[in-house]
Formats: structure tokens, sequence, C-alpha cells
């Protein structure tokens, strides 16, 4: 079995002389930044000024400009959205790189597709978290951790691995178990698992059944309780004790529906398409894709976006997660770090 590291498997001394300049305050950004401080390391935030800039004032630590921030640092974390980073790090990171630093990033798309190219002298590695921002952020806090890979692209100072994984301990990832991987692997394997499973499977999932229900002449409030909201205690059964913990908590006649149904709706001829996926990805296809759209000011992203959001599902759940008041909270703290880092 592939080796997973844990917390007490490793030492954090080599990073604790070290400055981390963590280059964005979004999602991932906030998470890095608060974790990594209060597992004593010392952090400066590197920003423009805007909401970011203010709310990690607000949260009390150090914010710079991307430039000053990356210059007094030893180690350099890139959490700017992929489709932004070339830029920002072409003006504001790559002149002030020293050699002997570390550039570190938390998904490999822009090593692995050749929009960032590093210099020789620097160390270059990936620290990935397999998880949202928001709950790298929530676990950390709770006592326990998402789990994260580490990639090595290149070791200059021959600490590369040592920095990394004192790193990923810090960010709390060693509470859940930390693997290794390359660039390649880490970059293909996340951008299948988002586009296939976890993102857009399961949305494409979701609405289908809702829209079967709906179509059907069912009720769109039930149809959301089944098809949507069902889901999260569902899948937290399966995170806490896989399909087999899931299926010991329901009954024995949607077991039997499980096992007859479900591959009437994922079958081979779905395997065929997600294996689609992974070739587009694998091929670079999917990325050239990617960077064309943001090149022509994401036209598409856009008019998907606000069409999906228009969506009957996501009326009827804008109305419903206002009368479950335990759900909106959540909602609105992610909103709130949410709405001051993305674009
Ligand atoms: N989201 C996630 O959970 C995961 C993300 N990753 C990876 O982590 C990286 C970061 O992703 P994510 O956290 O989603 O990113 P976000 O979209 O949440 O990052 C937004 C942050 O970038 C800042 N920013 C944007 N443009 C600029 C700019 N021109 N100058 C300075 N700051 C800027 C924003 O500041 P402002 O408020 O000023 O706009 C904000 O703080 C990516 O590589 C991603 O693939 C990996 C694992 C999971
Ligand atoms: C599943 C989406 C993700 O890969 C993640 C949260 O891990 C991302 O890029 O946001
Ligand atoms: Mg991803
Ligand atoms: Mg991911």
């Amino acid at each position: 079995m592939t080796k997973v590291l844990y917390h007490n498997d490793i030492q954090e001394e080599v990073l604790q002389s070290k400055k981390i300049a963590i280059i964005g305050y979004g999602s991932q950004g906030h998470a890095h930044a608060l974790n990594l401080k209060e597992s004593g390391f010392d952090v400066v935030v590197g920003l423009r000024q805007g909401k970011s800039w203010d709310k990690a004032v607000e949260d009390g630590v150090e914010v710079k400009s991307v430039a000053d921030a990356t210059a007094e640092a030893d180690v350099v974390m890139i959490l700017l959205p992929d489709e932004y980073q070339p830029k920002i790090y072409e003006e504001s990171i790559k002149p002030n790189l020293q050699a002997g630093n570390a550039l570190v990033f938390a998904h490999g798309f822009n090593i692995h597709f050749n929009q960032i190219v590093p210099p020789a002298d620097v160390d270059v590695f990936l620290i990935a978290p397999k998880g949202p921002g928001h709950l790298v952020r929530r676990t950390f806090e709770e006592g326990a951790g998402v789990p994260a890979l580490y990639g090595i692209y290149q070791d200059f100072t021959g600490q590369a691995k040592d920095i990394a994984l004192a790193y990923a301990k810090g960010i709390g990832a060693g509470r859940a178990g930390i693997l290794e991987t390359s660039f390649q692997e880490e970059t293909e394997t996340d951008l299948f698992g988002e586009q296939a499973v976890l993102c857009g499977g399961v949305s494409a999932l979701v609405k289908a059944g809702f829209e079967t229900l709906t179509e059907a002449g069912y009720q769109p409030e039930v149809a959301y309780f089944e098809c949507l909201h069902e889901l999260k205690l569902i899948v937290d059964l399966m995170y806490e004790g896989g399909l087999e913990g899931m299926r010991y908590s329901i009954s024995d006649t949607a077991q039997w529906g499980d096992f007859v149904s479900g591959p009437r709706v994922v079958n081979e001829d779905t395997k065929a398409r997600m294996k689609d996926v992974l070739t587009d990805i694998q091929t670079g296809a999917f990325a050239k894709g990617w960077i064309l759209e943001n090149q022509a000011n994401r036209p598409q992203f856009n008019a998907i976006n606000a069409s999906e959001n228009n969506h009957q599902i996501e009326k009827v759940g804008r109305e419903l997660r206002e009368l479950m008041p335990f759900v909106k909270q959540k909602a609105n703290a992610k909103k709130e770090v949410v709405s001051n880092g993305s674009n």
C-alpha cells in the first residue's frame, strides 16, 4: 500500500525559520494562512487592495502587496485562481523570487500545462488539499483536517520534501493523511474528479433527478429535498463508513434499489463518457479550451453560470434554505469569504 504520512511522522523545524507568503486570500488562501499561523509559522499574505485585503487585516494577518510579500518570503504559495496565476506570476512574483526560495502550488495546472515556467534555482512543489478551502479551515478548527497530496517538481535546495511535508502538517493535513504524487498525477486526477464525479457529475445527476421528478408532476420542494438536500446526509455516511457504512443506515428496500437501479443510470456508457473526459484532460484539450475561454473573457462560462443559477432547483432551494437557519448560517459564512475572494 502507498505510504501515507501522518502528523507525528513529520518534523516541522525546517519551516520554523522561514517566512511563508500566501498569495491570495480566497477559499484556499484564508485557510492556509490562518492554519499555518495558528500552527506557529511566520505568515504574510500577498494581495492587491480590495475585499480580501480588508478581510485578511480583519482576521489579524499581516498583508502586503504580492511583490512585497514575495520579496520577503522564503516560501511562496500561490493561491490565486489558476487562470490569473501566469500573469500575476510574471508581473509580481518572478521578479521578486530569490535563489533558494520555494515556489508552491495547491494544484499543478500551470506547471503541468507550461503556463508558468519557474527559474531553475528555486524549489518547486505542490501541496494539494483534497477538499474545499473552507473545509480545510473548518476541519482544522475542529481539530481534524483534510488530506493532502505533495509532489516535488524541482528540488534545488535538497530540502524541498522536508519543507513540503512541514507545510502540509502546518495546514492540518497530517491529521487526515499526506500522500506523495507528481504534478502530472495531481493535475489529471484533480481535474477528472471535479469534472466527472465531485462537481460536474454530481451536479448533472442531481439536476437530472430533480427534472425527472418535476417533469412527472411531483412537487419541486419534494424533488429538491429528495435529490439535493438529502445527498449531503447520504454522502456524510459514505465519508464516515464508505459505501458499506451508507448501506448500513439506509433501508433494505433502498439498498436493493441501489443494486438494481444504480447501474441502469450510471453504467458502461457513462464510464465510456468518463474516459472521454479523462482523455481530454490528458491530451491538454480541456486546458487549452479553458485558457482560450479566459482569453476571450469567459463568454461561455458566464452564460452557463447565469443559466445554472436560474434553474428551478436553485430557485426552490434558495426558498427552502431560508427556512432552515442551520443551513443558512453556514452558507452565509462561506459566502462572506467567497465574495471576498472570487473574481
Ligand atoms: N477552491 C479550492 O478549494 C481548491 C483550490 N485549489 C487550488 O488552489 C488555488 C487557489 O484556488 P481558490 O482558493 O479556489 O482561489 P480563489 O478564487 O478563492 O482566490 C481568490 C483570491 O485571489 C485573489 N486575487 C485574484 N486576483 C488577484 C490579483 N490580480 N492580485 C492579487 N490577488 C488576486 C483574490 O483577491 P481579491 O479579493 O482582491 O479579488 C482572492 O483573495 C488554485 O490553484 C486552485 O486550483 C486546490 C484545491 C482545492
Ligand atoms: C473538487 C473541486 C476542487 O478540485 C477541490 C475543492 O478540490 C477545486 O478545484 O476547487
Ligand atoms: Mg481542482
Ligand atoms: Mg480538488
